[in-house]
């Protein structure tokens, strides 16, 4: 079903680290993402991407090493491969000093940070940003990410996704229902700052928090962040129904984007949503040429710089030591448990040699890789829109190259088409994207509102009531 989304919504995505997503590219002369550490490289592409209209820029991050915590991790570190990497938390607050209108969206697992000490984090970035914060919710997927905070390795997938139900639980009733929207009052005569009796401890007592409350800041402009989340699992897909707002995906193609956008909708329904409750945003990276050849030119200059090792490491192509295999294995001799499929599938569609560990490598640099000229890419991105997609995630090869050229020559050829804004709406990020400023009442962090006004224990999703201390 196509989406109704008009124009479409684009984000940057990105990483504070000099190798992201397209492993290699940090050796071209024109990456700039090599001085991720120097806080003017964001501020002058949050400054390009707002005066080119994006509407966020989108940081991932992970909290440590990928592959097996107990094997080699030499690659890693060797490729620059998401390590070192600086905290997008704390990056955020400098772009949204030098910026106005564009998004801000962080990733965080629910490993990496406490929800109480997180939600006063959002808050202060959202009361800073003036309501353009977003937070990508993840769960995780590293042993080492996991070991960082005390765990013995990554927890079991479903579990993970009920302690993503408990960590959201916990910090809606901060956002929503631990200050009433009349508390601060900041009376000078009367030397009353905030109503006590409009500002409430919240009493969470769950399998994993016990968090009393109340929050430390007052509402900021949005009080829930936007709400993203990324994991296609069927898990993942319920959580996204229940709780995101806005999910990223990379489908590998616009059918498949289909089917997975269909489901999740009508999950979205059978938790009281509405199906256009959600937006979906769709990965994608770009090779543009003027004309076909010369981008087909550029996509081969782009291949010369692709990292194998890079690409296996990220895809846990790697035997049992953490060593990822060379470049000319056959794929039939790789040993992988956790890559099984894809290294079937590479397999599949080379028949006419033996298929090596390079082919994978190079599959990936081409995953949802478009090559064409700004009218050729245009069309594609309008097929993403037919399928359903609302929003497009931009992966850059290098920054601020790739976001530069999008800019310049693809986004004039959408505004043209109605696919793009050319303007930013007025308001809060939620705003933007939903025409209003605070979550929705069909969202599970809505019934907090109020709920705590009373001192009376509320029905808590995953927490046995408790009797409010009075
Ligand atoms: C498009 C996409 C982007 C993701 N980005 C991150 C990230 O930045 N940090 C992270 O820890 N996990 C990230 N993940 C992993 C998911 O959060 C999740 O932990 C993982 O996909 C397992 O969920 P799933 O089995 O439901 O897909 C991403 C997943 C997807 C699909």
């Amino acid at each position: 079903m196509s989406s109704k989304t008009t124009p479409l919504h684009f984000n940057a995505f990105v990483m504070n680290t000099a190798s992201h997503i397209h492993h290699g590219q940090w050796r071209r002369p024109d990456a700039g993402q090599t001085e991720f550490n120097d806080v003017n490289t964001w501020i002058d592409l949050a400054k390009l991407l707002e005066a080119a209209k994006f509407d966020a820029m989108f940081f991932a991050d992970v909290s440590g090493l990928y592959g097996d915590a107990d094997a080699d991790f030499d690659v890693y570190v060797t490729e620059g491969l998401q390590i070192p990497s600086n905290d997008p938390t704390v990056l955020l607050s400098a772009l949204a000093v030098h910026t106005e209108h564009i998004g801000l969206a962080l990733t965080s697992n629910v490993a990496q940070n406490h929800p109480f000490n997180f939600a006063r984090q959002l808050s202060t970035l959202d009361h800073i940003s003036n309501g353009r914060i977003a937070w990508n919710i993840v769960t995780g997927v590293q042993d080492n990410g996991a070991r960082n905070f005390g765990l013995p390795k990554l927890t079991d997938h479903a579990e993970r996704y009920e302690w993503a139900e408990e960590y959201v639980d916990v910090t809606y009733k901060l956002w929503e229902g631990s200050w009433d929207d009349d508390a601060l009052i900041k009376d000078r005569e009367r030397g009353v700052f905030s109503d006590p009796s409009k500002i409430h401890k919240i009493h969470h007592v769950g399998k994993r928090y016990r968090v009393e409350g109340p929050h430390l800041p007052s509402p900021s402009p949005q009080r829930t962040p936007l709400l993203y989340q990324a994991g296609s699992s069927e898990s993942g897909r319920r959580f996204a129904a229940r709780n995101a707002e806005a999910t990223f995906i990379i489908a590998p193609s616009p059918a498949i984007a289909a089917e997975l956008i269909a489901d999740t909708r009508r999950l979205a329904v059978s938790y009281g949503r509405n199906p256009d409750d959600i937006k979906f945003f769709q990965g994608l990276s770009f090779v543009i040429g003027d004309t076909q050849e010369e981008a087909e030119a550029k996509a081969l200059e782009y291949e010369q710089y692709v990292s194998v090792d890079g690409y296996s490491a990220h895809s846990a192509i790697v035997d049992k030591t953490g060593r990822v295999y060379a470049a000319d294995t056959p794929l039939k001799d790789v040993d992988t448990n956790t890559a099984k499929g894809f290294v079937e599938w590479v397999s599949q569609h080379i028949t006419d040699r033996e298929p090596i560990v390079a082919d994978l490598a190079l599959s990936r640099s081409r995953d949802t890789r478009i090559v064409g000229t700004p009218e050729s890419i245009a069309d594609t991105i309008a097929e993403w829109q037919a399928a359903g997609v609302d929003g497009i995630n931009v992966i850059n090869w290098v920054i601020p190259g790739s976001f530069a050229e999008f800019a310049d020559k693809v986004l004039p050829v959408l505004r043209a088409r109605g696919l793009a804004q050319s303007e930013y709406s007025e308001g809060t990020l939620r705003q933007k994207l939903f025409g209003q400023s605070l979550i929705n009442d069909r969202h599970p962090a809505a019934r907090y509102r109020g709920a705590f006004s009373d001192g009376s224990p509320i029905s808590q999703t995953y927490v046995e009531p408790i009797e409010a201390k009075s």
